[in-house]
């Protein structure tokens, strides 16, 4: 069993057609086999990202009321500021704070026979204490979408399907969602739950550490590895879009952020590709060989993977924020089972 996490080349994409076969071959079995990578040479500009840690670090020692003027609490559309403790994985606190960015769209009018998680959708907010933020942010996540949607390409010509096959699930409004995260040190003695166990909910996921160890992935059943910091690599894993779409062929591997210790911090930022909200995951069909071996996507009776993006999407964050849900979807509380 692998002690470290693959390494995958996305320069390698580049190839002529003739030459990449063996490439998408690494770049499938890693994904089906792992489900977690790092990626080099992804292209992006190394100032950008130095300016994104930067700001990040600067939001989180704004003052708290500074950042409680940008809670999450004042938003239908779970953008903005949690401190650590509010959000729940697995029934339990995760001990993080948060500050949580999606595609900057406006709001939709919803008539009452409306699917909750069209209330998705709409502004983000914003500090007026850290105007740099904004910009730093949405060129970043610009940049990240565009190394997720050749990374998505890549991995539907990884298996043989046309390389346009998930395109009209993005369309054109991805689900393009920023998270800002710092995980404070915790004393021994206290809960080490930075994040609990789960599964990613979008297409694809990308991770930008700073140097503190912390997140671990489970390689097999109770068998976890370390994800240790790797320079200017972004961890790279599947979310369980691409596990439903391939009937679970490729995997949305389960993972974990274990607290640093007392007096340090971990700080990360994460990117992740969602479709378009009222997209629908059809079953691709996959070449005999590697239908053979598809899975079925796993089913586990507390986290059920849901085909209607909208719903899987609203899934997740009803269950993690369970203050705004109840403050804005408290009608969709009681009709669906989170
Ligand atoms: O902190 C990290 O690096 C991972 C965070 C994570 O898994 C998540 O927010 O979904
Ligand atoms: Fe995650």
């Amino acid at each position: 069993m692998a002690s470290t996490l693959p390494v995958l080349d996305l320069a390698l994409l580049e190839l002529p057609d003739a030459e990449q076969a063996q490439y998408l071959a690494e770049l499938r079995e890693t994904a089906r086999d792992v489900g977690f990578f790092y990626l080099v040479n992804h292209g992006i500009n190394p100032q950008l990202l130095k300016n994104v840690q930067s700001i990040t670090r600067a939001f989180f020692a704004l003052p708290d009321e500074e950042k409680q003027r940008v809670s999450m609490i004042h938003s239908p559309h779970f953008r903005g500021y949690n401190r650590a403790g509010v959000e729940y994985t697995r029934e339990q606190r995760d001990q993080r704070e948060q500050f949580d960015i999606g595609a900057e769209r406006a709001a939709l009018t919803l008539q009452p026979d409306d699917p909750a998680w069209k209330q998705l959708q709409g502004p983000n907010l914003w500090p007026q204490a850290l105007p740099q933020l904004r910009p730093v942010i949405h060129a970043w996540q610009q940049a990240m979408t565009d190394v997720a949607l050749r990374l998505l390409r890549a991995f539907a010509k990884s298996l043989s399907l046309p390389p346009d096959a998930f395109d009209a699930l993005y369309g054109t409004h991805p689900n393009e969602h920023v998270k800002l995260i710092r995980y404070p040190g915790q004393d021994a003695a206290a809960s080490q739950q930075g994040v609990g166990a789960h599964k990613d909910s979008g297409f694809l996921t990308f991770l930008l550490q700073d140097d503190q160890p912390g997140l671990q992935v489970e390689v097999a059943p109770d068998q976890w590895i370390d994800a240790l910091p790797k320079p200017g690599a972004f961890v790279v894993n599947i979310g369980e879009l691409l596990e439903i779409a391939t009937n679970g062929y490729l995997r949305a591997t389960v993972h974990r952020v274990v607290s640093p210790p007392a007096k340090q911090q971990r700080i990360s930022i994460a990117f992740f590709l969602g479709a378009q909200l009222d997209a629908e995951v059809p079953l691709y069909q996959l070449p005999p060989q590697l239908a053979a071996e598809a899975r079925g996507p796993t089913s586990d009776p507390s986290n059920p993977l849901l085909r209607e993006v909208g719903w899987n999407y609203l899934k997740g964050r009803l269950r993690s924020h369970r203050d705004v849900a109840q403050r804005y979807y408290a009608d969709t509380l009681i009709s669906v089972k989170s």
